[in-house]
């Protein structure tokens, strides 16, 4: 005998009032549901009324938690049918708030493993209880000491993981029995959080050093000992972290760091969308990149490596970047350099007023950047001042403040516009209204790695990728050309979130092509289309 409840409380089994009357007689459910049989259409309709009534983002995100945690089927196809609108609630930005309040508003854990660094011997269980039997083959895993750009938010950061699978799902078809969030619970540094009395995680200081990387390197063996080739995708580790843990398994096991490659393959994508527009070449561009950090030199090195594949000499190219933190324009004699910005720097002696490069302002005068990025959580950094002194070096000046949430970002869209009168080529972080602009409606792209990494992923997930080097990202940043029409005016720099779903597939078919050309995809897969349309999972019944 099946048990009625038990069916009825798993998200992946429940359809709801859409069991067929055979299925109630079959499962043991005659009598626990209305008489009624709906079409998933018909409850489609019933979620989207009941969550246009709800106020603010908060209580939308809520109540659509709600129906991810009864019913999985019927939430990926609400949020599939309103991707546009959804997707901010589920995603970025409604996900900041979402983060912080996760311990005071617990609902469900959401099938999520929760690994304590107290606790290093049972990780391995905990994930396998955690999956509960599905065979896990996307992992995103994070310590939460990086969420978006609002800093360590501890055990609470696990909705990013959960947030960032939603559009793995809602974008790619990944099918969502095959996913497990992971949250590394290594303790906080947020003293918000230690004084919390509802605060769920480890109440004690970040732990660092060698037993925080033996903590990364069992739960790393573990996942891979659980679930083999397991996909595993790092998501908001914090700045001294997550491109070192990226390094030393990037060469041994299919990883990818969302923050470093994710945001580097989607500015690279957009940068040239813009050129595409602007018809010029990309290795004219001098580039500025705003807050020199995780995301910010993954962008560096994603744009260097274009670089090279267009003939540049490598000493050549890397005269083309200039890298603003903190301290200003980073030297080679700047104090307190990480090992990602050292290559990059420049010398003093290149400039008469090297004393004077400590702000933004004076970098953009003394180094004319034709391509200008934020990555710095600075915002309003980029201001009118700094805008028009750049806007009057270079005739389409492309600027990308990708700071999220939107608190944070470093100038909106519109004021881009208007201070540059039409002439900036815009992407944002957040997703950004089009903008009027005498006579002109001017589409924002929306350059956050939320556009790429689920075709990366799902390329990975149906090539089996043993490894993703360069190749498979630069393949995915070049899929996303010949969407938009550059012709139009105030044409978007990226393809707009509504086409999701096909260029998503576009981008996966390219880099599950680029893996069997480089001998790395599994032997059996030899036709990229079809290894990609035999991934996809569809929500329906
Ligand atoms: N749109 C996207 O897809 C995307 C992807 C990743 C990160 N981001 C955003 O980028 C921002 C940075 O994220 P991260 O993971 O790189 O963080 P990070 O902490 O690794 O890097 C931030 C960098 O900015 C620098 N910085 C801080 N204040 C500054 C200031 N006043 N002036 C100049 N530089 C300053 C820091 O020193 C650091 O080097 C966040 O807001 C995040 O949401 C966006
Ligand atoms: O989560 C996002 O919206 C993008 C990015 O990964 C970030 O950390 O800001
Ligand atoms: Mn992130």
């Amino acid at each position: 005998m099946i048990d009625a409840d038990r069916i009825l409380n798993d998200p992946f089994l429940n359809k709801g009032t859409a069991f067929t009357k055979a299925e109630r007689a079959k499962l043991g459910l005659v009598g626990t549901l209305p008489a009624k049989v709906q079409t998933i259409d018909e409850q489609a309709q019933r979620v989207y009324e009941q969550y246009e009534l709800r106020p603010d983002g908060m209580q939308k995100r809520k109540f659509l938690m709600e129906i991810f945690n009864t019913n999985r089927t019927l939430f990926y196809y609400v949020l599939q049918q309103h991707l546009v609108e959804l997707l901010p609630v589920v995603y970025d930005p409604v996900i900041a708030p979402a983060v912080e309040k996760y311990s005071e508003i617990f609902m469900k854990p959401q099938g999520a493993a929760f690994l304590s660094i107290d606790d290093p011997d049972n990780i391995k269980e905990s994930l396998l209880n955690a999956a509960s039997g599905r065979q896990i083959k996307l992992i995103v895993v994070t310590d939460g000491e990086g969420i978006l750009g609002i800093g360590d938010w501890g055990a609470n950061g696990v909705n990013i993981a959960v947030g960032k699978l939603m559009v793995y799902t809602a974008a790619a078809g990944i099918d969502p029995r095959e996913v497990l969030p992971v949250s590394l619970d290594v303790g906080t540094n947020n003293q918000e959080l230690i004084d919390d009395p509802f605060y769920l995680g480890n109440k004690h200081e970040r732990v660092a050093g060698k037993k925080y990387y033996d903590f990364v390197d069992k739960f790393v063996k573990a996942a891979r000992e659980a679930f083999p080739g397991v996909y595993l995708h790092f998501e908001d580790f914090g700045r001294d972290n997550a491109t070192k843990i990226l390094k030393e398994y990037r060469q041994d096991l299919p990883i990818f760091n969302d923050d470093v490659q994710g945001t580097g393959i989607v500015c690279l994508s957009g940068v040239l969308g813009a050129l595409n527009i602007s018809g010029e070449k990309f290795t004219d561009q001098i580039f500025l990149i705003f807050g020199a950090g995780t995301a910010g030199m993954g962008i560096a090195n994603m744009l260097y490596r274009e670089m090279l594949v267009e003939g540049m000499d490598p000493q050549e190219a890397k005269k083309h970047f200039y890298l603003v933190d903190k301290q200003g324009l980073l030297f080679s004699d700047t104090p307190d350099l990480t090992p990602e910005q050292k290559p990059f720097v420049r010398e003093r002696s290149e400039f008469k007023n090297s004393e004077e490069l400590t702000n933004l302002e004076a970098v953009v005068k003394a180094v004319h950047p034709t391509v200008m990025i934020g990555t710095s959580t600075k915002p309003g950094a980029f201001t009118e001042a700094v805008v028009k002194e750049m806007a009057a070096h270079t005739a389409r000046p492309i600027i990308f403040p990708i700071s999220n949430p939107t608190k944070l970002i470093e100038a909106h869209a519109e004021d881009l516009i208007k201070w540059t009168d039409g002439r900036a080529l815009v992407a944002t972080g957040i997703p950004s209204d089009p903008v009027e602009y005498k006579g002109v409606t001017y589409h924002i792209g929306q350059a956050n790695n939320a556009l790429i990494y689920p075709g990366l992923g799902l390329g990975v997930l149906a090539s089996q990728a043993k490894l993703v080097p360069d190749e498979l990202l630069s393949a995915a940043a070049h899929s996303l050309g010949g969407i938009v029409d550059p012709k139009k005016p105030g044409a978007a720099v990226l393809p707009p979130v509504a086409k999701l779903q096909s260029f998503t597939a576009k981008e996966a078919v390219a880099v599950v092509q680029t893996a069997i050309d480089l001998g790395i995809a599994s032997r059996d897969v030899l036709d990229a289309k079809k290894a990609t349309e035999a991934m996809k999972w569809e929500a329906r019944y």
